[in-house]
């Protein structure tokens, strides 16, 4: 075989980049026979399990039998659409998701699991193979397509059983085979120079960095994840967006100042967008982190542990209230067990993220190890990752573990400085004996691991105000509190509030939870408060308390004490409120509004 130049090595990576899944802008002009040939010839040189070739390709031209699969395309395409949050809806409802009709061709590729018989080398050991080899030939296919300029579009809205009996009853095909693709292939009128749906706004392109891992799980070029979000908080810069919205706020059609506290919203989402106005924050998401804790042994709350795993089914089934409220304000929910003390089966909308079933009892010894204290927080990175990836434009933080707002005190405390009993609060509603043992709990525990707040000055024998001390031990090692008395998920979203920041996307925070691990993600990185928004004020003191050291001022105050993220979301729409105005606004001179500088003097 003759070698391979360099010209051949440019050519082929400008094929790679030039190819894209074409579902627009499909012509009439029929496809050169010869060419289809090549292409196929080329999907056929693919390599497969065993050499076991179990590909067929049919090339559907007739229209009418394209347009009884387009039917069946368009039925899964109204039940996606129905399952979707509503602002994900809106956002599919502009998006074409085929051209199977437009495409003068179909190219329906099949794999033979049973081609070759019993003793398929490689096959015989997992089966899946034959499947993905067939994706080798669709992926060959659709590089020579491209290399001859002709579109392909792959069409996933299908269920395969249901197109196999109809391609069956139609021409023929045989029921042992299962269908890997169906292609939409013809000419079209430009090839973008971007992912459809990454133009759309749909999800962004991953950055191969977080693709790659060298040497063990987690492990990058220059770090892990959290690495990585310390580094771009450090650089977070949100002067000139800021900037740009302070002067258009002088110039939009409202009083000055008449916004209040939505216009600094504003201000700090163009900070992040580095731009005005900014985009609308949506979709939104919810992130619940869900964990257990080792020090519900000591009796800091009513409820049995159970409910932790108990209330993830209630989420993953819809039924709880962070499910009705992301209902009302259109955004999407998702669970990430990072320690609940059972394990979960699998289940749409579940990230399994386990780092340990439930932490240890912080009065005993610490919660947990730095390194698994660590381990929680990257994954929480990650989710911010993955969900903005996604497409997300809001984070929303949300929280589930019974006996959660005790070590959620007893972070606040350490942080603070604030003595645990003006920190400690009544979490879901326990009574005076079970608070007093609730507070006594979080002084052991921080009197152990040297977290507790100095006493009082002589002359204030007052223990329950404010501690004057500076509480050193937590923020010179926050990640040594947050292992020794907190929470795998309040690990997690602290890994989430930073996430968001590196990623300058902003991040709505709910009630004492996140509040406490907002503490730890400030300490660790104090420029990524910039993309954090204070939701809601909960009635639990350590929230309060939490919030004034952070300097974020609540959007709401409802008298909530629930978690899960419901106070946060409930904020949402006065977020998107904010970008919203920005952007719509008209300003005086656009408007022909007098403004006040130009209105002539009364009287005169
Ligand atoms: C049914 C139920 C639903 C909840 N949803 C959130 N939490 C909230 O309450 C728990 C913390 O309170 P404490 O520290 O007093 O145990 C966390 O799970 C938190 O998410 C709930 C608690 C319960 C019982
Ligand atoms: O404010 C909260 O987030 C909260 C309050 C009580 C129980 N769980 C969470």
């Amino acid at each position: 075989m003759s070698a391979l130049g360099p010209d051949d090595r440019e050519a082929l990576y400008r094929v790679l980049a030039a190819r894209r899944d074409v579902r627009t802008g499909f012509t009439d002009e029929p496809v050169d026979d010869a060419a289809l040939r090549r292409v196929l010839a080329a999907a056929h040189t693919a390599p497969s399990v065993g050499f076991s070739q179990p590909w067929d390709f049919l090339v559907l031209r007739d229209a009418g039998l394209r347009a009884e699969l387009a039917d069946l395309a368009a039925a899964q395409r109204t039940a996606f659409a129905a399952s979707l949050p509503a602002a994900r809806a809106r956002a599919f409802a502009g998006l074409k998701v085929e051209a199977i009709r437009e495409a003068p061709l179909g190219v329906v590729v099949t794999c033979d699991p049973t081609r070759g018989g019993r003793h398929v080398l490689g096959r015989a050991t997992q089966p899946r193979m034959a499947a993905h080899s067939v994706a080798g030939a669709v992926q060959n296919l659709w590089l020579a397509a491209r290399a001859e300029g002709l579109g392909v579009g792959w069409v996933s809205f299908f269920r395969e059983r249901e197109m196999a009996a109809l391609l069956g009853e139609r021409v023929g095909l045989p029921q042992h085979l299962e269908i890997v693709a169906y292609l939409c292939v013809g000419h079209v009128t430009a090839f973008a120079d971007a992912p459809e749906l990454e133009s759309a706004g749909w999800a962004r392109r991953r950055p191969l960095e977080w693709a790659v891992h060298e040497g063990t799980w987690g492990t990058h070029v220059g770090g892990d994840a959290l690495d990585d979000a310390l580094a771009a908080c450090a650089s977070l810069d949100v002067a000139a967006g800021e900037a740009a919205a302070r002067e258009r706020l002088t110039r939009m059609t409202v009083p000055p100042g008449a916004l209040g506290q939505v216009a600094e919203v504003g201000v700090q989402l163009s900070g992040l967008a580095g731009d005005c106005p900014p985009p609308v924050p949506e979709p939104a998401v919810v992130a619940v982190f869900a964990g257990d804790h080792g020090v519900h042994a000591q009796g800091v709350t009513p409820w049995p542990q159970e409910v932790t795993h108990q209330m993830v089914a209630n989420f993953l089934a819809g039924g709880a209230a962070v499910n009705a409220f992301a209902t009302q304000v259109g955004a999407e929910v998702v669970v990430v067990d990072v320690g609940v003390a059972a394990s979960l089966d699998p289940a749409p909308g579940l990230l399994p993220r386990k780092i340990r079933p439930g932490t240890a009892d912080m009065t005993m010894g610490p919660a947990m190890t730095l390194a698994e204290a660590r381990a929680a927080v990257v994954a929480g990175v990650e989710v911010a990752r993955d969900l903005v990836a996604a497409g997300n434009r809001l984070l929303v933080t949300g929280d589930m573990g019974i006996a959660n707002t005790t070590a959620s005190a007893a972070l606040v405390s350490a942080f603070t400085g604030t003595s645990p009993e003006v920190v400690t609060g009544r979490g879901t509603g326990i009574d005076d004996a079970t608070l007093a043992r609730k507070a006594a709990v979080i002084r052991t525990a921080l009197s152990r691991h040297g977290l507790l707040p100095s006493p009082p000055r002589e002359g204030n024998p007052d223990a329950t105000r404010a501690l004057e001390s500076s509480p050193h031990a937590a923020a010179d090692d926050p990640l040594g509190a947050l292992a020794a008395v907190g929470g795998l998920e309040i690990a997690g979203i602290a890994g989430l509030l930073l996430g968001g920041a590196a990623l300058r996307t902003p991040v709505v925070v709910d009630g004492v939870v996140a509040g406490a691990a907002a503490l730890v993600a400030a300490a660790l990185a104090p420029n990524a408060s910039q993309a954090w928004i204070a939701g809601h004020r909960s009635v639990e003191p350590a929230h309060t308390l939490a919030l004034a050291h952070l300097g974020l001022e609540p959007l709401l105050d409802l008298g909530m004490r629930v978690g899960e993220g419901t106070g946060a979301l409930l904020a949402a729409p006065l977020v998107a409120a904010a970008a919203r105005a920005l952007a719509e606004v008209a300003t005086f001179d656009s408007a022909g509004v007098a403004d006040k500088n130009t209105t002539p003097e009364a009287g005169s």
